[in-house]
C-alpha cells in the first residue's frame, strides 16, 4: 500500500528542535519509518497558488515529505479563521469563543478543495489516503468529488463535544456530512466517539449499527484510536539529557528544592490561568510549601494572531507575575515563566528533574505531555502526575492523581499530596501508568489505524484505479530532492 498522511502542520525530521504541537511530534517518527508520503502546509503563502501550486519536497526516512504553499488569499481564513476561531473553540466546548463569517467558511473550504486536488499528483492505483485533525473536515468529500475510490481515513486529534456544541458551528451539518465520505473515522476517546454518533443518530437521523454508518457516500467505520508516544525512546532521553546544560543548570538552581513543572502551548484550552491560581492558592494555604516547591512553566506561544490567543498572552503574563510579587523572596521565584519552545531531548531531562507534572487542560484531545512527563521519569525514584480528568490521556493514565482543572482548591490540595507522596505510592502508581504507555505505543496506534482502514475495504467491490486527469488539477512545482513525484 502506498500511503499518503496529510495535515496541517508537519515536522522536519530534526529531533534537535521544538515541535509545534503534538501531531507533528507524534506523527514525525512513524511516518518516518513508514515510507509514507507526508503531505501538509509549509508555513507560507502564496498569490495565484491554486493555479500554480508549490510544493518543496524533501526525503522523509523512505518516504517523503510535500509542504505545499497555501494560497494567499485564504491562509487567514482558513486557519485563524474557520479552523481555529471556529472549529477549534467549538471542539474544546468553548462556544463563547466562536468567531466565523462566511468569508472564513468561504476560505477553509478553499483550502480543503486545493488540498484535495494537490493530492491528486500523489495518488497510485494502490494509495490510501489518511488525513489527520480539524482542518480538513471536507477534505475526503472533495477528494471523493475529484473521482477518488481509494481508501480514505481520518483521525481527529482534539476532542469532538456534545451537539449541541458543534451545533453552534456555522455550516456544522455540511461538514458532518462531508465527513462521511471518510471511510474510517477516528476518535482519541470512546466519549469523543459517542458524541459523534450521537450527532449522526439525533441531527442528521442516520442509523448505525456496531459502529459503522451508511450515507450518500457508502459506509463509514467509526472507532475509537488513542494515540500514544515512544516510551521507550523518551526513557533512554531522559536518562541521557539530564548532562545537558539547560538541565544540569535548572538542577543546580534548585538548591534540593522541589519542582513542579508544566509544558503546554499557550492555549486557553490548556487551563493555563486556572492552574497558576491553584499554586497561588496551595502557598498561601500552606506557606510552608513556599521555598519547597516552584513551578516551571513553558508555555509555548500558539497562534498569536488569534485575539482569544493575544488575550490570553496578556492575562497570564500578568497573573504569573501577580503571584511572583506575591509569594517570591529576594532569593526565591515560585514560578519560573518561559515563553519558548525546547527540543524533546531537553524536555525529557526537565521532566525527569521535577517531582510533579502539571497537566490540567479544561479539554484535550490526548494532551502527550503527559504521557512523556511519566515516561521520562526515573523508575527508581518517579514523579508524580497531577491530571486533568478531562485530558484524553486521563483514560490510560488513571493511576494519575486526577483533578477537576475548574477546582481550584481541590487541584492546590492535589498538588500539595503529589509533593510529599511517598516513594512506595509513586512507584506503584508510575509503574501501572508505564505498562498502559508500553500497551499504547505511538507505533501501534499508527498500525491499528493503517490495519482498520484496509479493512473497511473488505466488504466493498475492488477499487477501479482511477486517476483523474481534468483541467483543474495541476502539476506541483518543487524544491528539494524529491522530484520523483512530478
Ligand atoms: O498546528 P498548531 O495550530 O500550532 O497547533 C498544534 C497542534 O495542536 C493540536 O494538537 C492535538 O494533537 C495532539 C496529538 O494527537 C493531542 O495530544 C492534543 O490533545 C491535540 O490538541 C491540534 O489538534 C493539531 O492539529 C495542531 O497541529
Ligand atoms: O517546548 C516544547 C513544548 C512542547 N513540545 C512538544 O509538543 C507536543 C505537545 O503535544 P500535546 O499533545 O501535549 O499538546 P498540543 O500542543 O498538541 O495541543 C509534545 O509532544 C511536546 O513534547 C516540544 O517539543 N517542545
Amino acid at each position: 500500500m502506498n500511503l499518503v498522511v496529510v495535515s496541517n502542520r508537519v515536522a522536519r525530521g530534526k529531533t534537535h528542535e521544538p515541535m509545534t504541537g503534538g501531531l507533528a511530534a507524534a506523527l514525525l517518527p512513524v511516518v518516518e519509518k513508514s515510507g509514507a508520503i507526508w503531505v501538509g502546509s509549509s508555513g507560507r503563502v502564496r498569490d495565484g497558488a491554486q493555479k500554480e501550486p508549490f510544493a518543496e519536497i524533501e526525503a522523509l526516512g523512505a518516504g517523503a515529505l510535500a509542504m505545499l504553499d497555501l494560497p494567499a488569499a485564504h491562509y487567514g481564513g482558513y486557519y485563524e479563521g474557520f479552523a481555529n476561531s471556529a472549529l477549534w473553540p467549538a471542539l474544546h466546548s468553548r462556544s463563547d469563543l466562536i468567531r466565523a463569517s462566511h468569508e472564513d467558511y468561504f476560505s477553509y473550504r478553499e483550502v480543503n478543495s486545493f488540498m484535495a486536488k494537490a493530492l491528486l499528483r500523489f495518488q497510485k492505483p494502490d494509495t490510501a489516503f489518511w488525513i489527520q485533525d480539524y482542518h480538513f473536515l471536507a477534505l475526503g468529500a472533495e477528494l471523493r468529488d475529484l473521482g477518488v475510490t481509494q481508501p480514505i481515513g481520518f483521525f481527529l486529534h482534539t476532542p469532538w463535544p456534545d451537539r449541541a456544541v458543534i451545533g453552534g458551528v456555522p455550516h456544522h451539518r455540511e461538514l458532518v456530512e462531508a465527513m462521511l465520505a471518510y471511510d474510517l473515522i477516528g476518535f482519541q476517546t470512546q466519549d469523543d466517539c459517542d458524541n459523534f454518533l450521537g450527532y449522526l443518530a439525533a441531527d442528521l437521523g442516520l442509523a448505525i449499527e456496531n459502529h459503522v454508518v451508511t450515507s450518500r457516500y457508502g459506509k463509514s467505520h467509526v472507532q475509537v484510536f488513542p494515540i500514544g508516544i515512544d516510551p521507550q525512546k523518551f526513557a533512554e532521553q531522559s536518562a541521557k539529557a539530564v548532562s545537558h546544560p539547560d538541565v544540569s543548570r535548572l538542577r543546580r538552581s534548585l538548591h534540593g528544592e522541589k519542582l513542579a513543572i508544566g509544558v503546554d502551548r499557550l492555549d486557553y484550552s490548556k487551563g493555563l490561568i486556572n492552574r497558576i491560581k491553584a499554586f497561588d492558592r496551595m502557598w498561601t494555604l500552606q506557606p510552608a510549601l513556599a521555598r519547597t516547591v516552584s513551578l516551571l512553566q513553558i508555555a509555548t506561544p500558539s497562534r498569536g494572531a488569534i485575539e482569544a490567543y493575544g488575550n490570553l498572552q496578556s492575562e497570564l503574563a500578568k497573573l504569573v507575575s501577580d503571584v511572583n510579587g506575591q509569594h517570591g523572596e529576594v532569593d526565591w521565584t515560585p514560578i519560573r515563566y518561559l515563553n519558548k519552545g525546547f527540543s524533546q531531548t531537553v524536555l525529557a531531562g526537565l521532566y525527569r528533574t521535577a517531582q510533579v507534572g502539571v497537566v490540567t487542560p479544561l479539554h484535550d484531545g490526548m494532551n502527550l505531555v503527559a504521557k512523556e512527563y511519566v515516561a521520562a521519569q526515573n523508575p527508581a525514584d518517579p514523579g508524580v502526575l497531577v491530571l486533568s480528568k478531562f485530558a484524553g490521556a486521563a483514560n490510560e493514565l488513571d493511576t494519575a492523581l486526577l483533578v477537576n482543572p475548574n477546582d481550584i482548591d481541590g487541584m492546590a490540595r492535589t498538588i500539595a499530596t503529589a509533593v510529599s507522596m511517598p516513594l512506595t505510592e509513586r512507584r506503584m502508581r508510575w509503574e501501572a501508568m508505564m505498562e498502559k504507555l508500553r500497551a499504547g505505543t505511538i507505533q501501534q496506534w499508527f498500525a491499528d489505524f493503517v490495519d482498520a482502514l484496509q479493512e473497511t475495504q473488505a466488504d466493498k467491490a475492488p477499487p477501479e484505479p482511477v486517476i483523474v486527469e481534468t483541467p483543474t488539477v495541476w502539476p506541483l512545482r518543487s524544491a528539494g530532492s524529491g522530484a520523483r513525484y512530478h
